[in-house]
């Protein structure tokens, strides 16, 4: 099957060597010193003790690449906005369109949700060039439950996990799901089918849109500011409010009964992606983990005091910091 990865950074190396070790044809969409080092050294993934390494197409012309059976979204949020116009290229009427990334996707409320008629959200998408671009109607979404870091440029190392979860953005199932999720596990990652992916992003983001930020603006590792209790009972608030918004749109996650903070604390103490970027001098995911949520409670009428202090403290630190558009 023909693979376009769309960024070869942590997820897209952990995604995109595995489908070409296991004869995908797979192309990566990649600049700068990364695609320099896929093409001198090609595309390495350190996984489960060894280095696997695959010698890909690599270019950042996506008209270089060509149209893929299906392209594999593995940017961070703030880059979508500039990439997805490009992606024409290697998008065939038939292209099955993956988005591997944390936070609110460009789709989530197209096809509505909940007491939400189709509904588009300026916050990540502001000009509609990315909805225009990529569409619904192709779109598979995703969860990614994993984690992994670039060690160097086209050198990812992966550290934990292998859950991907996929689903149609309107629900239920089809032929083309199963596909993909066959892809997906044949290539060795747990691929997980599920008949409500909103749900499940959701789920993820009331992880995310805690953690991420909070790490971001106090530099700790999620084990201290769960150990906080200010810190955590903070993040129980916000998590309230996430939970208040899922319920009107769909996305019942309290009906998991598990306790999301244990299971964010079953990780262990680790630098969340946010505050990596942080450290990396890299643009911050602050759109997709808040800005969307608060967006879709202002258009239920949900108040969310303790989401608009983290979405203004974070938002101020990326503006300080160069990190976020002032
Ligand atoms: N890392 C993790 O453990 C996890 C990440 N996620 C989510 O997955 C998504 C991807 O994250 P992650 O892989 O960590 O991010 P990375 O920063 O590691 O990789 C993003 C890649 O996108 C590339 N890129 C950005 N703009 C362009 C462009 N215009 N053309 C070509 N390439 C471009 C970057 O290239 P360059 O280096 O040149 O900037 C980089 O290689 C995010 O939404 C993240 O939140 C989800 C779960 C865990
Ligand atoms: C590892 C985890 C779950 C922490 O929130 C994550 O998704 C991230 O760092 O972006």
């Amino acid at each position: 099957m023909r693979v376009g990865m769309i960024g070869a950074g942590a997820i897209g190396g952990w995604i995109g060597v595995r489908l070409a070790q296991r004869g995908h044809d797979v192309s990566v969409l990649a600049r700068g010193e990364t695609l320099a080092a896929i093409r001198a050294h090609g595309w390495r993934l350190d996984i489960a003790g060894e280095t696997l390494t695959a010698q890909v197409a690599a270019s950042d012309d996506p008209a270089a690449l060509g149209a893929q059976d299906v392209i594999v979204i593995a940017l961070k949020g703030p880059a979508l906005a500039a990439v997805a116009p490009r992606l024409a290229p290697m998008i065939a009427r038939e292209t099955l369109i993956v988005p591997a990334m944390n936070g609110v996707p460009w789709w989530f409320l197209l096809g509505g949700g909940g007491e939400l008629p189709a509904t588009a959200l300026a916050s990540i998408d502001a000009d509609g060039g990315t909805a225009a671009a990529l569409g619904y109607d192709q779109v598979i979404g995703s969860v990614v439950h994993a984690s992994a870091v670039a060690i160097g440029p086209g050198h990812i190392a992966h550290k934990a996990g292998n859950r991907l979860i996929l689903g149609e953005p309107a629900g239920g199932g089809s032929a083309r799901l199963d596909r993909l999720c066959a892809l997906f596990a044949e290539a060795g990652f747990v691929a997980e089918r599920s008949e409500r992916i909103r749900y499940e992003i959701w789920y993820k983001l009331w992880g995310n849109m805690t953690m991420n930020p909070i790490s971001a603006i106090t530099g700790a590792t999620t084990d201290r500011m769960l150990d906080d209790p200010l810190v955590a009972g903070f993040t129980l608030r916000v998590m309230a409010e996430a939970q208040a918004i899922g319920a009107r749109i769909g996305c019942p996650i309290a009906e998991r009964g598990v306790d999301r903070m244990a299971v964010t604390r079953q990780l262990g103490g680790f630098k969340t992606s946010m505050l990596q970027d942080v450290e990396a001098g890299r643009p911050i995911e602050i759109d997709q983990l808040l800005s969307a949520p608060r967006e879709i409670a202002a258009k239920l009428g949900v108040e969310t005091p303790a989401l608009d202090a983290l979405t203004g403290l974070t938002r101020l630190f990326g503006k300080e910091r160069g990190l976020y558009p002032a």
